[in-house]
């Protein structure tokens, strides 16, 4: 889906909110503080049922009020809705009017990505980050997958409910031979996905990092050694385990790691190229998604400006003519977007309806059309 219409309401600095949003190109532009971060977040938070920037969900309420709702439609009018009372604690679901009890639901109409001027720091931190991506990308392209994924983390849970108790023996080696047998399975679909995706980088590393497009190698690690069977490497660390108090070998456990050169792609990139890798990798994933058809990937990008000089930002608004997802970028200033405003292949590739994009501008909360650059051919 791409969002035609978003509506929230008491939600963070923003007043009551209804923009009419362009199919493909987007721009919010507004001072530090202004909520143009809030905006994104709103839209993010109906995709994936949390904030990417606090796990407090009554955060996310403007100030003193106790409830808050964020709705979208798209092009076709389907309806998505998400409304949180704080006081009661009650979270509703609704598509197309319809309650749904599963935020899951919600999920599976719309794909959102992010991209933050935080991102390639978490992303190239702990393996967490790079986990939650590859995840996203999985529960949108590999739909089979979602009950076999149930499973395995059911299966984790008791597994290490029994390490943590200290079951007897025999509870302990049945979880294990389960856990085992389900590791495998998950370990095999990522790896094949994990696959797609690394085929789709090159096109979009040439893009925005021709000078290391063909130096980059990608490294899937399962979450156990290579060269043993996760029963044996569990069976090894059976003593460690019960000192830790969970599994520490399995298919969480997985990671993937960027090298250039055999070294780690973070310790020889620049902030900059770093930022810029995690966008390919983020336009590969979108083009993965976008392929199986179900929904056309929705692209949120917070402060382009920040560690990008205005070549990257150049090479960034070409990238970002060859997708076909909605894009939605934030500025402190309409300086920072020459590059795309001046890009005439949005014309003639993302402009089905004459109109090159929508720009608002945020000021205190409050949300206005930026008339004359709405461009009619
Ligand atoms: N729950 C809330 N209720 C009301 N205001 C809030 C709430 N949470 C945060 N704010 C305020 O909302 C404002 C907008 O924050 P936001 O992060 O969206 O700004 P921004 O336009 O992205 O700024 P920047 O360019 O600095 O990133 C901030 O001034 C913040 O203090």
């Amino acid at each position: 889906m791409s969002v035609a219409k978003l509506t929230t309401y008491n939600f963070r600095n923003l007043s009551s909110v209804a923009i009419d949003l362009h199919p493909s190109l987007n721009f919010i532009i507004g001072d530090n503080g202004s909520g143009k971060s809030s905006l994104l977040e709103a839209i993010f938070f109906l995709g994936h049922g949390k904030s990417f920037r606090t796990s407090k969900v009554e955060n996310l309420a403007t100030y003193e009020m106790d409830n808050f709702v964020v709705s979208i439609k798209d092009i076709n009018d389907l309806q998505l809705g998400l409304s949180k009372n704080l006081k009661s604690g009650v979270t509703l679901i609704k598509i197309n009017g319809e309650r749904h009890a599963r935020l899951s639901e919600l999920a599976k109409n719309i794909a959102v990505q992010i991209v933050t001027p935080e991102s390639f720091k978490l992303f190239f931190g702990g393996p967490k980050e790079r986990r939650r991506f590859v995840e996203l990308g999985m529960f949108h392209v590999k739909h089979d997958f979602s009950n076999q994924g149930r499973e395995f983390n059911r299966v984790l849970k008791q597994r290490n409910a029994c390490i943590r108790n200290h079951l007897d023996r025999s509870t302990f080696d049945y979880w294990t031979e389960l856990f085992c047998l389900l590791s495998e399975e998950v370990a095999q679909v990522r790896a094949q996905y994990i696959e797609d995706l690394i085929s789709e980088l090159p096109f979009w590393l040439a893009i925005l990092l021709p000078n290391i497009a063909d130096k980059v190698t990608v490294q899937y690690l399962q979450g156990w050694p290579q060269k043993k069977t996760l029963k044996a490497a569990l069976l090894d660390s059976y003593e460690r385990e019960q000192a830790f108090g969970y599994s520490i070998y399995g298919a969480h456990r997985f990671d993937v790691k960027f090298l250039i050169a055999k070294h780690d792609l973070e310790s020889q990139l620049s902030r900059g190229q770093q930022k810029l890798f995690l966008l390919a990798l983020t336009f590969a994933q979108a083009k993965l998604i976008g392929r199986v058809n179900r929904v056309k990937p929705i692209l949120l990008i917070d402060d382009i400006g920040a560690e990008l000089d205005i070549n990257s930002r150049t090479s960034l608004s070409d990238a970002i003519t060859k997708l076909d997802c909605q894009v939605i970028i934030t500025a402190i200033e309409k300086g920072v977007l020459q590059p795309f405003l001046n890009n005439d292949n949005f014309i003639k590739e993302k402009c089905d309806e004459n109109i090159k994009y929508h720009m608002f501008h945020v000021k205190h909360g409050g949300i206005l059309p930026v008339n004359n650059s709405v461009m009619i051919e």
